[in-house]
């Protein structure tokens, strides 16, 4: 039984006409094939979902959801028992006619096991009817042929992960794509920059979304590539998709598509949302852009020297995550940032004026007795459910520091531009939008004191961990950041300050629930911006406080030497305070020049530790940074393309580092220090080639302090456990921040968000949910069902689908 056709009324018409008065759509008798042969039944077609009950009165009965659908065929007769879908897609494609039609559908599995692809074929009573509920399906899953993603450009990256992304794209991408009628290219990436080079390059008309097949890095790089084109703004609207085959997958995880088949059927499905972008300025003034998160210290330090065990899959993050942790490191630095609008509000509660102000690491704020610094305790809501995105966009007020950039003619800084319906698909023809000025260009780096525009806030570290996040997930069991919303306008920084190991424990391995926002030590806060501004230092847990206490001061911007003079002091004073913890283990002492010429002026001794290190990062430094090293033993010299022979008249080492920063040498068995001596804010950081890191301990001791009684009876109540513990050392650079997988010389940045600049591509369940969230804050209709329902005797017995 018809109720209507297609050829009569136009499918559009009648979708319109019955989805609006929530009648049925199609309505007619098709038996259902199962493994009990031939049931009859009537098969309904709603709006949201197709229904199919047996007539014999037996109550079996199916219900597919709208979302849970992706793809219709025609099938030739007596051929439905297909063991999977990619056999279906095979056997069914290029069926002209026929009364028999298959629907394919995906199900989500409880504990989150791969989703159950299936397919359920029907007998229509004449291939005229078969074909009208082809017809109807079809539109059903693409309402709009807008929304039909003709020419999708998949970028597959070959090693990524377990290097099963072939592998995976032919057996489950592939089918899928065929069975959605979803038109692809698939490029496979030649190395490292090869897609990045393609999307910056190439003429992109004719494609209707771009997708990775990769982890996160791959889609990071399509970013970069894509945000470099001079014509960047007429193709923000190209919607961006990843299938997840990689180590980490967090967008992926973040946009409940974490395994590649629901990803698949998302692209298939079409459907996109706007997607936040942070710009972030390095030191050199090259700008990069990212998505996901980026992390500074403790995951920093994870990611990078887990590399060494990359076979162990994502286990290896969680491995170098324990090992971390109990050999805990802290890093001395300063994060200034413009609260977002929610957060704004509790910030100057807890201020009680509206000037910037200073929260130190141990959450209290700086000239405001013991108020309490914004801390996140109550559980997050469901870290898919996501927020609409325009919340923090309504005040972006005229106190906020204006101006043109150098690169703001060829960078995507636009800000506040509106929503593009989620569900366009539409060629990206659009005008670029207008070039505005990015909310940190006026901030110059190093912040000088009462240089931070009004609302700025600055938290002194030091930090343990610091993940600025977009998104929630990092990857697929890595909750960094509960709060973390895509497209909220805003980035969150979640960071662990000054607590004790056993504290931080939920926050630092394996973070999968949102619980460890509650531990003492980790705190929130939402921003618009952000500007870090690391010291380079670093030391273990034992002397995080020694960071703290010893944090260079903001400059007052009266001059330079001022500021210098104070940075100066403070970084000896924090070495003078080891000195009488870590002074047993010194065997000798050494002399550091302040500059690069041959005399040392006001040499500094350090006194240096000739302990053998096991460290696993056996790097050396940077050639060319400028370092000199004198008077090293054989060993060490090694290290050194400048060593030099002579030795000191004291038999120690001399280090002559560069102006600015100092440097550890260290190799199998030797040692070296450095001290940083008479810093130059202003000076470039020396250029390294490598990271250094893993260095020998220093300790520096004044000249005209000779090594007393005192001292060496200090040293000897030190025990060698707690020397090991008390290195405070300097970072190459100012250490390593990770921005979506990729590693850059962290010196001052600025971080700022640049709401829904582009799209990605979210599956319909994610939407729905959005929908759905938006609607019951609103009181507003009840959940559509999102998955298969019901009962359904198959194989002989009773499978039961549970609702989602
Ligand atoms: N053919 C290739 N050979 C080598 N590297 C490649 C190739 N294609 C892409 N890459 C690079 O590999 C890096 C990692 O890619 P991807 O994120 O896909 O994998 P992954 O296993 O998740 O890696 P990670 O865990 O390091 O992020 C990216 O930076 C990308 O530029």
């Amino acid at each position: 039984m018809l109720m209507d056709t297609p050829a009569a009324q136009g499918i559009v018409d009648i979708v319109a006409a019955n989805s609006a008065a929530g009648a049925p759509i199609m309505k007619s008798s098709a038996a259902l094939y199962s493994s009990q042969g031939e049931l009859d039944g009537l098969l309904v077609l709603y709006s949201d979902r197709l229904e199919w009950n047996e007539l014999s009165g037996n109550s079996n009965m199916l219900t597919i959801s709208m979302d849970a659908l992706y793809g219709a065929t025609l099938s030739p007769p007596g051929k439905y028992n297909f063991r999977s879908f990619e056999e279906a897609s095979v056997t069914n494609l290029g069926v002209v006619e026929s009364t028999h039609f298959t629907v394919y559908t995906i199900a989500a599995q409880e504990g989150g096991k791969r989703p159950l692809c299936d397919t359920w074929t029907f007998k229509a009573e004449s291939k005229e009817e078969s074909a009208t509920w082809l017809s109807l399906l079809r539109y059903a899953i693409h309402p709009a042929p807008s929304r039909r993603p003709t020419n999708v450009l998949v970028f597959l990256n070959p090693v990524s992960g377990k290097h099963k992304s072939l592998k995976l794209f032919d057996t489950v991408v592939r089918p899928i794509f065929n069975i959605g009628s979803t038109q692809f290219t698939l490029k496979i990436t030649e190395s490292a920059g090869y897609a990045s080079t393609f999307v910056r390059t190439q003429d992109l008309s004719e494609y209707t979304a771009v997708v990775a097949v990769s982890g996160d890095g791959l889609l990071y790089e399509i970013v970069n590539g894509l945000l470099a084109r001079p014509d960047w703004a007429a193709h923000r609207d190209l919607p961006l998709g990843v299938i997840p085959t990689g180590t980490g997958n967090g967008l992926a995880k973040t946009l409940d598509c974490i395994w590649p088949e629901q990803a698949a059927v998302a692209i298939v499905k079409a459907q996109a949302r706007p997607l936040d972008i942070m710009s972030t300025t390095l030191s050199t003034g090259e700008v990069k852009y990212w998505f996901l998160s980026a992390t500074w210290a403790y995951l920093a330090d994870v990611d990078i020297e887990s590399e060494s065990i990359r076979w162990a899959g994502a286990a290896r993050l969680d491995v170098y995550a324990v090992m971390r942790l109990l050999s805990l490191r802290y890093y001395g630095g300063r994060l200034h940032y413009l609260p977002a609008a929610d957060d704004e509000e509790e910030a100057q509660q807890a201020l009680g004026d509206t000037g910037s102000a200073c929260v130190n690491g141990s959450g209290t704020v700086a000239g405001a007795s013991t108020a309490p610094a914004k801390s996140y305790g109550a559980p997050a809501p469901d870290s898919s459910a996501l927020v609409p995105g325009d919340a923090d966009r309504t005040d972006q007020g005229t106190d906020m520091p204006w101006g043109l950039p150098p690169h703001s003619f060829s960078s995507p800084l636009v800000r506040g531009s509106p929503e593009v319906p989620s569900d366009s698909f539409v060629a990206h023809t659009q005008p670029a939008v207008g070039l505005h000025p990015t909310l940190t260009a006026d901030i110059q780096l190093p912040i000088r004191e009462g240089s931070l525009p009004p609302r700025w806030r600055t938290i002194e570290g030091p930090f343990a961990k610091f993940t600025a996040a977009n998104a929630s997930w990092l990857s697929g069991t890595f909750l960094a950041c509960p709060m973390g919303r895509f497209s909220d306008g805003a980035v969150d920084v979640v960071y662990a300050g000054v607590a004790s190991k056993w504290q931080l424990l939920p926050y630092m391995v394996s973070p999968t629930r949102d619980n460890y926002m509650n531990s003492e030590g980790v705190k929130h806060v939402r921003a618009r911006a952000f500007i870090l501004e690391p010291t380079g230092l670093r030391t273990t847990s034992r002397n995080a406080n020694y960071l703290m206490a010893t944090q260079p001061p903001l400059s007052n911007g009266a001059g330079d030497d001022k500021a210098r003079v104070g940075r100066r002091s403070q970084s000896l004073s924090l070495f003078s305070s080891l000195r009488a913890k870590s002074i047993s283990r010194s065997t000798s002492v050494s002399s550091v020049s302040n500059s690069d010429g041959l005399q040392p002026q006001a040499p500094v001794p350090v006194r240096v530790r000739s302990q053998a290190y096991s460290s696993y990062h056996q790097q050396t430094i940077g050639r060319g940074s400028g370092l000199m090293v004198q008077g090293l033993d054989a060993t060490a010299a090694n290290d050194s393309p400048r060593a030099q022979s002579t030795a000191p008249a004291n038999g120690g080492v001399a280090l002559r580092p560069p102006s600015q920063a100092a440097f550890s040498l260290r190799s199998e068995t030797a040692l070296a220090a450095a001290v940083m001596q008479d810093p130059e804010p202003s000076a470039q950081p020396p250029a390294l080639t490598k990271r250094v890191s893993g260095s020998l301990a220093a300790t520096h001791e004044p000249l005209h302090e000779p090594h007393t009684d005192a001292s060496a009876q200090s040293a000897r109540e030190t025990t060698p456990e707690d020397a090991s513990d008390n290195e405070c050392r300097m970072v190459g650079s100012d250490g390593i921040m990770v921005l979506d997988g990729e590693e850059i010389e962290l010196g001052p940045i600025k971080i700022e968000c640049l709401p829904s600049l582009l799209k990605v591509i979210c599956p319909p369940w994610l939407c729905e949910r959005r929908n759905t969230q938006v609607a019951s804050a609103a009181a507003a209709a009840p959940k559509a069902p999102m998955h298969i329902a019901g009962t359904l005797s198959r194989e002989g017995s009773a499978l039961g689908f549970s609702a989602a």
